[in-house]
C-alpha cells in the first residue's frame, strides 16, 4: 500500500497554505468546512479565496512566503505555481516535522488529498496514488448517484442508537450482533422509500433490546 488512509480531526487546528490560486482555493474550502484554523500566504489570491478572507474564515498573509511562516501548523500545502518554491516550503515542513503536501510533486509529500463523496458524516474518498487525480474524480462521480442524502440520516441514526446503547454502558457481546444487525437493515433504502413507521418500529425494539442488560450485568466492555 502506497498511501495509509485516516481521517484527521483538524477543528481548531493550525493548517498553512502557500499559494492562493485555484489549487490552493480547492483545498481550502475543504479544509474550512472540517474546522481548521486556516493561514493563506500568497500575494495574490483567487477571488473564491478573497471572498473567504473578507468573511473572516482565513487568515490572508499578502505577501510572498518566508521560511518560518509554517511555525505551529499541523499540516501545510504548498500550493505556489513555483515548482523551486513549493520545493522550499516542503524543506520547512520536514525540518518542523510537520506534514506537507506539495500540489506539483506527489512524491515529494507526506501526504495527498483525495477526490471526496460526503453526505452528512459518510465520507467516501478515493485515491489513485497520484496516479490520476481526474479518475478519481471520475469514480465520485459514478457512485454519487448510490449515496444520496438518505445516507447521511441513516448514519446519523446509526450512531444515534449506537451511541445509547454505549452510552447505557449495556456493551456486551450481546450487542455485537445488534450492531451488525441494525447496519444490514438498509436503513437508507427505507429512508428513501419513506418507510418511518418501519424504522420507528425498529428503533422502538432497539430501545427494548438496549434496556436489557448482559447476561449477569457485571462483564460490560468499554466501547471500541
Ligand atoms: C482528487 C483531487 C482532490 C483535491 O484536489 O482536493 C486531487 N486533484 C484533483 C483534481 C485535479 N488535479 C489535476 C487535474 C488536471 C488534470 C490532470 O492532470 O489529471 C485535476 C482535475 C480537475 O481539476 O478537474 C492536476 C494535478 N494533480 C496533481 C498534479 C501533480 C502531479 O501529479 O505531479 C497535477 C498535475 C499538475 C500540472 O502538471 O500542472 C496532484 C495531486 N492531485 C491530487 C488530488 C492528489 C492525488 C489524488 C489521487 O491519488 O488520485 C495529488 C497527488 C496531490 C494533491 O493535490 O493532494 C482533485 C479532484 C477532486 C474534485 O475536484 O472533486
Ligand atoms: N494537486 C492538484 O490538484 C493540482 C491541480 C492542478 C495544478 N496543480 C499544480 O499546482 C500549481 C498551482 O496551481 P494553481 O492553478 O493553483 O496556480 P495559480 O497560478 O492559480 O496560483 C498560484 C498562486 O501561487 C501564489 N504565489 C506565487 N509566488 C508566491 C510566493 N513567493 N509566495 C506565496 N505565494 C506565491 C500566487 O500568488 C498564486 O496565488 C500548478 O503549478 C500545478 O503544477 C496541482
Amino acid at each position: 500500500m502506497r498511501y495509509y488512509p485516516i481521517n484527521i480531526d483538524l477543528h481548531d487546528q493550525s493548517v498553512v497554505i502557500v499559494g492562493g490560486g485555484k489549487v490552493a482555493a480547492r483545498k481550502a474550502n475543504r479544509l474550512i468546512a472540517a474546522g481548521a484554523r486556516l493561514t493563506v500566504v500568497a500575494p495574490i489570491l483567487a477571488p473564491t479565496l478573497a471572498e473567504l478572507a473578507k468573511k473572516g474564515a482565513l487568515r490572508h498573509l499578502e505577501r510572498d512566503y518566508r521560511h518560518g511562516d509554517l511555525a505551529g501548523a499541523l499540516l501545510a500545502f504548498a500550493a505556489t505555481d513555483n515548482p523551486l518554491l513549493n520545493r522550499e516550503v516542503a524543506a520547512e515542513a520536514k525540518e518542523r516535522g510537520i506534514l506537507v503536501d506539495v500540489v506539483d510533486a506527489p512524491r515529494q509529500s507526506a501526504f495527498t488529498t483525495p477526490a471526496v463523496l460526503e453526505q452528512g458524516d459518510l465520507l467516501i474518498t478515493v485515491s489513485t496514488g497520484g496516479a490520476s487525480p481526474s479518475l478519481s474524480r471520475q469514480i465520485v462521480a459514478m457512485i454519487e448517484p448510490l449515496f444520496g442524502p438518505e445516507y447521511a440520516e441513516a448514519v446519523s441514526l446509526l450512531g444515534t442508537a449506537r451511541e445509547k446503547l454505549l452510552t447505557e454502558k449495556v456493551v456486551n457481546e450481546y450487542n455485537d450482533p445488534v450492531f451488525a444487525e441494525l447496519a444490514a437493515l438498509d436503513l437508507p433504502a427505507l429512508i428513501k422509500n419513506g418507510q418511518r413507521d418501519v424504522i420507528d418500529q425498529i428503533l422502538l425494539k432497539l430501545s427494548a433490546t438496549g434496556a436489557r442488560p448482559g447476561p449477569d450485568g457485571a462483564d460490560k466492555k468499554e466501547p471500541s
